[in-house]
């Protein structure tokens, strides 16, 4: 499914978080989200959800508002794994996988041996089928993180929106997330902290810069020293640019930190 934002700005009350944004997302494409703390990366993927809506723009869903489907239909399109999503104590993991499958019952379709299949392949895939039935406040950060994944790919969604998804997760389970992703063949869309991981696993990147999108382009066009140090206000190193993406190192340099903050 295509994903398109249209000139859209949002506003929290009377701040302007986000301004005249538009970008496309093909299908099957995945878009990297990189920007500052603060930038607009959450409230950006909040509005490609719909739990958010634009008071100016409009996001369509292969060419159709998003906002004119039903909201059970936007759930079997689009997952969303927030960065916070919050925690229900007393569930198992498996217990908040099955929820993936909400968008899909109802009396005339209960839940079936398909629903728990669904739900085993989810748990397979991000590596938690061992800890399915161990409760959710028993469970570490990242395995918190992987069951969130889990409930999202069990939603069978066209689309999955991830923000800053390999939080808590350690470098092994950080690839094979962004692995695992890539894989599924959907539309991505990520907001991404780490920008080796950007320019390992994304077709484009997006830049946000005080809730205006800067640029969008491909990996080796986007992640250039003088853009990092623009936007991040960091001194980079590109050290290549092959098939696996380029690899990127900071030089302290002893420069204090000096963080962008949007004019
Ligand atoms: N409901 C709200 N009310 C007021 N301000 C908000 C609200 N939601 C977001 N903001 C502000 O909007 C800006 C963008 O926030 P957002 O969470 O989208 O940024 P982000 O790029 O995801 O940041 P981070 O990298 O820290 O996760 C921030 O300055 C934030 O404080």
């Amino acid at each position: 499914m295509r994903l398109s934002v249209r000139n859209v700005s949002w506003s929290a009350g009377s701040t302007r978080i986000l301004r005249d944004v538009s970008l496309d997302v093909a299908q099957g494409e995945f878009l990297g989200i990189i920007g500052p703390n603060g930038s607009g990366k959450t409230s950006l993927l909040a509005l490609l959800s719909g739990i958010r809506r634009p008071q100016i723009g409009e996001i369509l869903l292969d060419g159709a508002p998003l906002a004119g489907f039903g909201r059970r239909t936007v759930a079997r399109c689009i997952a969303l794994v927030e960065q916070q999503a919050e925690t229900t104590e007393h569930i198992t993991a498996r217990q908040a996988v099955e929820l993936g499958r909400t968008p899909y019952l109802d009396a005339l379709s209960p839940w079936s041996a398909v629903d728990a299949t669904i739900v085993d392949a989810a748990l397979q895939a991000v590596d938690m089928a061992h800890l399915a039935d161990r409760f959710w406040h028993t469970l570490s950060g990242g395995e918190r993180q992987r069951v969130h994944v889990a409930r999202a790919l069990a939603q069978e969604p066209k689309i999955l929106l991830l923000d800053e998804p390999t939080n808590h997760l350690d470098i092994g389970h950080q690839i094979a997330l962004l692995d695992l992703v890539r894989q599924q063949r959907l539309t991505v869309v990520a907001a991404l902290h780490d920008l080796n991981h950007a320019s390992m696993f994304c077709d484009r990147i997006a830049v946000l810069r005080g809730g205006t999108l800067l640029t969008i382009g491909a990996p080796q066009n986007v992640l250039t020293p003088s853009l990092i140090s623009e936007v991040f206000g960091v001194d980079a190193v590109i050290e290549d640019h092959g098939a696996e993406g380029c690899a990127i190192r900071f030089r302290p340099d002893g420069a204090p930190c000096r963080p962008h903050r949007a004019t």
